[in-house]
């Protein structure tokens, strides 16, 4: 270990420290030559390993209690299966392949006619891929791939999640993340933020180092090395500031404080802290690790749960945002060269309008049964051709309310004829600005860029914001900027009409317009957007 301080980007508040668990790399396809020279050993060394994954599984589910325990057993069971084997066996023996690239094969005939079978046997294909990693990675004597089964409070270390990974973290076993790539407003730093949990991206040089126990600062970004036989601190949550509940400012002027959600834990996490409404419910998240289109009764029953707490209040459902860094199962493209400018969000459904079509009729089966008063949006939109083209099909589905999000530069530089296409726009800041400053909002090495405080990506919101006064329509925000309280007052200056965060930002923000003026929140929009950089952008917000 060469440094006993690193930093990063703070990405959810807090501070925790605690022994250090690693997550491996992914190993990648094994390769199919050479041939074994004793092909005989080689394939007895396959049931041997299976067992031994196994039994590393059985020994954690000792461990492990309720849902959690039974998943591990079942894995097990999987990893010991002796179809699975004797086809890998074969393959050695007969086709010639190495062991680890056998196995690899032989899980991989399985998990297809699982995913084949659809329904609750198609939902076993994850297993089957992990016990595949699991036995592939025993044969090659390596680790196996993701997140480890956690025993005892950890600080989780890796080059990045996949969203799917972090969404299934145990918050009581995770004390804090750490990762060497991610941005602010990558999916995953999003998702550490809904779980309570504190991270920390973009650490330079987290990878290199040796280090057994790690105290991790949320708040400020700063990793440090600590003792492996201190105490584990878990991490304490500043306590909620006073807000009465009403987004306005202290002058009355109104801005709606809406909750961003995922699940129904985050709408009762909003609906606790007190959001008005949902600015964006995110579809997409309820079915990161889906194998196949949940049908419409299984949509609207999901749907319906997050809306629930919100009876009689105003939630936006975004219709799904499948590709780049969330992929779907079943609406994977074909491989892109650059997924995050491939065919992402309403770009899928050009060529599948149905599964839209179906979506849309769950989100309107879920609103009668909730009672909340539901909108809905769709994500990736470039012009108002295809803004016109969405609401059609939302008002079709019989939706009263349709809207778009702003966050292609295309889309700001053209809000006021997507406006008129529209009942409201929402500005997704975090992909505004990753198209902005061509920069991708996973990558560490560009983490500065997708700075919310850059004066370039707040002169686009300034557009976006005199479209909707002179249409006389609503503009939200609810991307990550929304979340920072001093940065809500430059939005409201800008002309935004409601802020959507995660839960822990709800009261902060409303407390902070609150403690101020609109008059003051339009010099402060223009104090940031005459700033050179964001860092005066910042100071002159906070001297305004
Ligand atoms: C809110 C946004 O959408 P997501 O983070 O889900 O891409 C955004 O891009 O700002
Ligand atoms: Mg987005």
């Amino acid at each position: 270990m060469s440094e006993t301080r690193l930093s990063g980007v703070a990405v959810s508040p807090g501070r925790a420290s605690g022994p250090v668990v690693r997550v491996a790399e992914p190993l990648g396809e094994p390769p199919s030559t050479p041939k074994p020279e004793d092909p005989q050993a080689d394939a007895a060394r396959i049931a041997p390993a299976t067992r031994a994954v196994a039994a590393r599984l059985e020994a954690l589910s000792e461990k492990a209690s309720g849902e959690a325990a039974t998943i591990l057993l079942t894995t097990a069971a999987m990893a010991a299966d002796p179809a699975l084997v004797s086809e890998a066996e074969r393959l050695v023996l007969q086709e010639g392949k190495p062991a680890a690239r056998a196995v690899c094969e032989s899980a991989n005939v399985f998990a297809q006619t699982l995913a084949a079978a659809g329904g609750y046997l198609a939902e076993r294909v994850r297993d089957i891929e992990d016990v595949r990693d699991r036995v592939v990675a025993e044969l090659l004597g390596v680790e196996p791939p993701g997140v480890p089964e956690l025993t005892s409070p950890s600080v989780l270390v890796a080059r990045d999640l996949a969203p799917a990974d972090t969404a299934g973290l145990d918050r009581e076993r995770v004390l804090a993340l750490v990762t060497e790539e991610g941005g602010p407003t990558s999916h995953t730093a999003i998702l550490a933020r809904a779980l309570g949990i504190p991270a920390v991206v973009a650490v330079r040089g987290l990878l290199t180092t040796d280090a057994k126990a790690l105290l991790v600062d949320g708040d400020t970004g700063q990793v440090e090395v600590v003792d492996p036989d201190a105490p584990v601190l878990t991490a304490v949550v500043a306590g909620p500031a006073e807000w009465n509940g009403v987004g306005t400012t202290s002058d009355g002027h109104w801005v709606k404080v809406l909750g961003n959600v995922g699940s129904p834990a985050d709408a009762r996490a909003a609906a606790d802290a007190g959001a008005e409404g949902v600015g964006l419910f995110r579809t997409e998240f309820c079915y990161l690790d889906a194998p196949a289109e949940p049908s419409v009764d299984e949509q609207r029953a999901a749907y319906a749960a997050v809306l629930a707490p919100f009876a009689g209040k105003q939630v936006i459902v975004r219709t799904l945002d499948a590709g780049a860094d969330k992929p779907l199962a079943f609406l994977s493209p074909e491989e892109e060269p650059n997924p995050a400018l491939g065919v992402r969000g309403l770009r899928v459904a050009f060529d599948r309008r149905d599964v839209l079509d179906r979506q849309l009729e769950a989100i309107a089966g879920a609103a009668g049964e909730s009672g909340a008063e539901v909108s809905v949006m769709a994500p990736m939109v470039a012009t108002a051709e295809e803004a016109a083209w969405f609401a059609e099909r939302v008002r079709a589905a019989g939706i009263a309310r349709a809207g778009v999000m702003i966050e292609i530069p295309a889309a700001a530089l053209s809000a006021r004829e997507i406006l008129e296409a529209v009942d409201f726009v929402s500005i997704g800041t975090n992909d505004l600005a990753q198209y902005t400053f061509a920069a991708d909002r996973q990558l560490g090495a560009v983490a500065k860029l997708n700075d919310p405080w850059q004066p370039a990506l707040l002169r686009l919101i300034k557009l976006v914001g005199d479209a909707a006064r002179a249409t006389g329509k609503p503009v939200g925000v609810c991307g990550e900027a929304a979340a920072d309280p001093l940065l809500a007052r430059v939005l409201t200056g800008l002309g935004v009409t409601s802020l959507s965060m995660n839960a822990a930002a709800i009261r902060a923000v409303g407390a902070g317009l609150a403690a101020t003026t609109l008059a003051q929140c339009e010099a402060a929009a223009a104090a940031a957007l005459a700033a050179p950089d964001p860092a005066t952008a910042r100071e002159g917000a906070r001297e305004s």
